[in-house]
């Protein structure tokens, strides 16, 4: 029997797991560094509400980086947390991405992925759709008044509303598809984990911590954990890294799989040079803050966005200051790229990740024309608009991705081949958001899940 190690059972996790263990001739285990809840009845409400964000500081549910960055702690990782917005990102994406990965990625390659992970319960039946999946997808049909009110400030703006954004990608606003179902959140873990718990090849098991990859030469064998005070060791014929975009790219560096650099700096030695963490993206937000009284209960932290070009304009219904109101305007494709660095080898020291968000010119001349239009759109002054304002009010969309990049060998850029396998490393695979080797025009939540689908199905043959 071919035994597979996961490591991480957030969004690609799950996805993962599920879908190897469904082969009865593959063992299946996932060990993940957050609580597993055994069942899904045990899950929190918190995490099932969509309406609710639980990242603040009192959660124990994520982990923290430097610049408010935060990841989700638990089974289902940041997909269990996130705010359900489930999207597509255009052809073009894919067209660059399959530019340095090969036709697989290609949009006409993973279209029937996406079309068959998705259950759309408005468009199912529409050509280049899919019904009958595991992830429910659906849309708000009754609005706060704040996202209705900018839905019709758009449209006296100019703008067109489009009824479905997973359509050719064009300029517009609409509503946001969501991963919804019967007003509960449904992430990776509830869509996909849990349905093949029962499973007798498949163990999950939590509050398990991988701190470093075994190795026989350049040969994965196996991981290194702790779990609490305990100490221990599994074997493995195939591993794949789920930890998402910072801990895998950490968990690589850790175990001599980096930039030669940094690992003499840390001590390491050095089974493989790699640039790991040398590209990392992300869509650097602008929070443009405006007086406004409490919108409600709303369902979602975001109902309507509008896209215009590269910036995605997103009216969120939740105070994320007292009293104030939120409009965040995203940078969708910037050309700055960032760098993740490890400062320790302790595994509870948290990586550095430094964005440099406003590096490229052009990136700060799109922001501020992404804050200069929600200025007329919400009709209020902003500004001035310099670097100081920006940077002040500079954060992060949490869409991190790239830190292990997929692209040919003598790709000087890429860590992972075209199918998330380390170069230069043998049974070793990453299989998250990491892999990403360009930024994406969209929320990266729903490229995660297709992403873990084709690989474990290429796995699978
Ligand atoms: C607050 C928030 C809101 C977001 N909202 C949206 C949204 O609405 N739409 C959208 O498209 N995207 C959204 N995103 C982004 C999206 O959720 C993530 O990009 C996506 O979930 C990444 O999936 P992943 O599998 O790569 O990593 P994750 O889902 O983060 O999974 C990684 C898993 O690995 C575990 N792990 C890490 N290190 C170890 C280790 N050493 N040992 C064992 N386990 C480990 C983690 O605990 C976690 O469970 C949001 C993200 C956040 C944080």
């Amino acid at each position: 029997m071919t035994s597979t190690l996961i490591v991480g059972a957030g969004s690609a996790g799950c996805v993962l797991a599920a879908r190897l263990s469904a082969d009865p001739a593959r063992s299946v285990r996932v060990l993940e560094a957050g609580p597993a809840f055994g069942t899904m009845a045990e899950l929190p409400f918190e995490l099932l509400d969509p309406g609710r964000l639980p990242v603040g500081p009192e959660s124990a549910l994520v982990w923290r980086y430097a610049g408010n960055l935060v990841r989700g702690k638990l089974i289902g990782g940041s997909g269990a947390i996130n705010g359900s917005y489930f999207i597509r990102p255009p052809a073009a994406d894919f067209a660059a991405w399959s530019a340095v990965a090969g036709p697989r990625w290609s949009f006409d390659s993973v279209l029937p992925v996406f079309c068959d992970l998705e259950d759309d319960q408005d468009f199912g039946e529409a050509p280049g759709h899919g019904i009958g999946g595991p992830i429910p997808i659906s849309r708000t049909r009754h609005f706060t008044e704040f996202s209705a009110d900018f839905a019709q400030r758009c449209e006296v703006t100019g703008f067109t509303e489009i009824p479905d954004l997973n359509t050719p990608a064009t300029d517009g606003f609409g509503r946001v598809p969501l991963t919804v179902s019967n007003g509960r959140r449904s992430g990776p873990a509830v869509t996909h984990l849990y349905p093949a718990m029962e499973r007798p090849n498949l163990t999950v098991t939590g509050d398990t911590m991988v701190t470093r990859l075994l190795l026989r030469g350049t040969r994965v064998i196996g991981v290194e954990w702790v779990r609490g005070r305990e100490r221990g060791r599994t074997c493995a014929d195939q591993t794949v890294l789920c930890a998402g975009a910072v801990e895998s790219a950490a968990l690589l560096i850790r175990s001599g799989i980096g930039p030669e650099p940094l690992l003499r700096s840390l001590g390491v030695p050095i089974v493989r040079p790699a640039p790991v963490g040398a590209w990392c993206t992300d869509h650097p937000e602008i929070g443009v803050e405006f007086p406004g009284g409490e919108p409600g209960e709303p369902a979602v932290p975001l109902e309507y966005v509008l896209h215009v070009d590269d910036l995605e304009v997103r009216p969120y219904t939740q105070m994320f200051t007292p009293g104030l109101r939120r409009v965040g305007v995203a940078l969708m494709h910037p050309e700055s790229t960032g760098e993740l660095t490890l400062v320790s080898t302790d595994p509870t020291v948290a990586a550095h990740v430094d964005q440099r968000y406003l590096h490229g010119g052009r990136d700060r001349a799109r922001l501020r024309a992404g804050v200069a239009l929600t200025a007329e759109l919400i009709g209020r002054r902003i500004g001035p608009v310099d670097d100081t304002w920006l940077h002040a009010n500079l954060g992060t969309s949490q869409h991190l991705s790239g830190t292990c990049r997929m692209g040919h060998a003598h790709d000087e850029r890429a860590v992972v081949d075209e199918q998330g396998r380390v170069h230069g490393i043998e049974a070793l695979t990453v299989a998250d958001l990491s892999v990403v080797p360009v930024p994406l025009r969209r929320g990266p939540q729903a490229t995660t899940v297709m992403l873990a689908a084709s690989i474990a199905d290429h796995m699978v043959v």
